[in-house]
């Protein structure tokens, strides 16, 4: 029989599969329908900021025919809101999720929650490409050493990371160099490829309002660079981070090349907006062929063993 199970941080999961932070999982609906997804081994919240955000104006995602585009700009009801939904509705293992404007936000925010009762997973979203006038974090290594320096003198609770792609050997040795100094339990790579640009040829204009139609890329065109984040982190981190693998999931092959390639866990995002939450289905059955095709019985057999030539 095959097995999917994975390991979250001392939970088992019965599969390796999980929401792309951001997608169906900013309302309490949307992270109860999750809750109730066949096939999605655990989820994680949308990034959450010390206040409540509307996000940038709309048209804000778009569906492409090889992906998406999105400038979302972080909306979401809250820090609270999630503090609140992890402590008391959860149902699902749940990885929270949470985001800042600035090196100082993120501290306040992470001395909140080393403060409160929840004692669960977090991820800290040091990429998002969407907010006028920010960097993405985690291209700046000196600023993202400091911060991780500054969270790590207080926070004892778990913690990861959500990275940005990187596209140059030398910032995967950098970016490492800088995390395997911290006791992170996971980095999430990749988020989307930021500010990249689509035109509507009909209309002779872009397609998402906010910073002139520059937005986050998702879907098939980023599963190369997601396998080749997973691929070179692992290949570089100390094996106590473990990697969640994010970008391009379209099908239970996918699945397959980013846990072959080393990922622990896999999310899937624009697929879920294209499909639905019936999409983890499909994906455990045609992961769970491919492996009884390959005579595998568990992602241990198959995990991180892809071949050089
Ligand atoms: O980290 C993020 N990545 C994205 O692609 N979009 C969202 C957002 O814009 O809120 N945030």
């Amino acid at each position: 029989e095959i097995d999917l199970s994975a390991d979250l941080f001392g939970q088992t999961l019965t599969s390796p599969l999980l929401n792309a932070s951001g997608v169906h999982c900013q309302t309490k609906e949307e992270l109860n329908d999750l809750a109730n997804t066949s096939n999605l081994g655990a989820m994680v919240t949308k990034s959450a900021t010390l206040q409540a955000r509307e996000g940038n104006p709309n048209p804000r995602y778009y569906d492409l025919e090889n992906g998406s585009i999105n400038s979302m700009g972080l909306p979401n009801l809250g820090y609270d809101f999630y503090l609140d939904y992890v402590l008391q509705e959860q149902t699902k293992p749940t990885i929270l999720s949470v985001a800042a404007l600035s090196a100082a936000d993120a501290i306040t925010l992470l001395k909140d929650l080393q403060a409160s009762d929840y004692q669960g997973p977090t991820e800290l979203n040091l990429s998002c490409p969407n907010i006028v006038g920010e960097p993405q974090l985690a291209y700046d290594f000196e600023a993202t050493d400091r911060v991780l320096s500054e969270v790590f003198s207080f926070y004892t609770k778990p913690l990861g990371v959500k990275l940005p792609p990187y596209f140059d050997l030398v910032h995967f040795d950098k970016i490492a160099a800088v995390l395997n100094k911290y006791p992170l339990t996971h980095v999430n790579t990749i988020n989307s490829i930021g500010n990249g640009l689509w035109v509507d040829i009909d209309q002779e204009q872009v397609v998402t309002k906010a910073k002139g139609g520059f937005g986050g890329l998702g879907g098939t065109m980023v599963l190369p660079t997601a396998l080749a984040n997973v691929r070179a982190l692992r290949q570089r981190l100390n094996d106590s981070i473990k990697v969640l693998g994010t970008g391009g999931v379209t099908s239970g092959a996918d699945v397959f090349t980013h846990i072959l390639c080393g990922a622990d866990l896999v999310s899937v995002g624009t697929q879920v907006m294209k499909e639905g939450l019936g999409v983890y289905d499909r994906l455990a059955e045609e992961l769970k062929d491919i492996m009884a095709e390959k005579g595998y019985q568990t992602l241990s057999d198959f995990r991180g063993k892809l071949k050089e030539l």
